[in-house]
């Protein structure tokens, strides 16, 4: 027999969380994993509007990202006023601020772009699109490899919420507008994705479609507890498509695209950087061991550069700028 210990009251968890409708869905769903992993602890979740909610009438392109739907969480995970933050994993900057960690990739679910489109246009795909339709989107990423294929359409910024974007398409603001699939699948609103864009048309974002869960890097207890969460094979495809992305020294607002696919213990990273007319494309693989994956990325940005990514990047930024 062992003898009767008291336990010591756990702490309550508390989970930073942006406050727009597909954070509260992701985090309550963390929250939801983490309980029923750990029936016997608290975990409480809270809400705070970060600048990216705020900024809604200005280009993604132009305030930069470095931070923006991020930095109010990480005050606070500094500030220990919360122990951890739920991100969609494209949103987190590549470089964490000192003291913070991704403690926590979740699986991933399809990271492609999708097509959603106007009533007047359901018959029609990608390919079939007509001469200037509007195709609104406010990633430069998507905009650049878009108009390399598709040279004939239009392309408009548009911003807000999902539900904002979907509405100004069906109010005939937009013929189409490209929106992360994954982001409409967790809103239940898979029934607008008209098409998959396929990778041999525009790679997703780095991290598109996983959630990434920093917290502070001396918190064991909280590491531990995220650990129930992580999921392996996208950790090791997002540490390869993060270390690439890195290494230019891009955030989520440039033309940068990746793909990943893992067979057994080979790792392959695809990417690309390309201009915003779209005329310009550094494109290459490399594959290697998932274990390996930020050396993969190294690599793979290594070769773009060779290819005059660097030169793309630093005309994009000079653009943006002036603009
Ligand atoms: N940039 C905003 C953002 N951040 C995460 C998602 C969707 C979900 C995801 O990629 O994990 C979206 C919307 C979009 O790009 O359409």
């Amino acid at each position: 027999m062992s003898p009767t210990v008291t336990p010591i009251a756990a702490r309550t968890i508390r989970i930073g969380s942006r406050k727009s409708q597909l954070a509260l869905v992701q985090t309550y769903w963390v929250q939801e994993q983490l309980q029923k992993a750990f029936p016997e602890r608290t975990f409480e979740v809270h809400t705070m509007s970060t600048q990216g909610d705020k900024i809604l009438d200005v280009a993604l392109a132009k305030i930069g990202d470095k931070g923006l739907f991020t930095k109010e969480l990480e005050v606070g995970m500094i500030n220990g006023d919360i122990d951890f933050a739920v991100h969609s994993l494209k949103d987190l900057p590549t470089h964490l601020p000192e003291g913070l960690v991704l403690g926590c990739v979740t699986e991933r679910e399809n990271p492609a772009d999708a097509l959603v489109v106007h009533e007047q246009h359901k018959d029609k795909q990608l390919d079939t699109l007509p001469q200037g339709a509007i195709v609104g989107t406010s990633s430069l990423r998507r905009l650049a490899q878009l108009r390399h294929h598709y040279p004939h359409l239009s392309f408009k910024d548009v911003r807000g919420n999902l539900n904002t974007r979907l509405a100004k398409l069906d109010a005939g603001e937009y013929d189409a507008l490209i929106l992360a699939a994954a982001g409409l699948q967790r809103l239940n609103m898979a029934d607008r994705i008209h098409q998959f864009i396929p990778a041999e048309i525009s790679l997703h974002a780095v991290g598109q479609g996983a959630l990434g869960i920093e917290c502070r890097g001396d918190d064991a207890e909280v590491l531990l507890l995220l650990k129930a969460l992580e999921h392996k094979p996208t950790a090791y495809r997002c540490y390869a498509e993060r270390s690439f992305l890195r290494s230019l020294e891009g955030g989520c607002q440039v033309p940068i695209g990746v793909n990943t696919t893992l067979e057994g213990d080979q790792l392959t990273l695809l990417g690309i950087v390309i201009s915003l007319d779209g005329q310009k494309v550094a494109k290459d693989s490399v594959t290697g061991l998932a274990t390996e994956a930020e050396a993969l990325g190294l690599e793979l940005a290594q070769r773009l550069r060779q290819q005059g990514a660097q030169e793309i990047l630093d005309e994009i930024l000079a653009t943006v700028q002036r603009s």
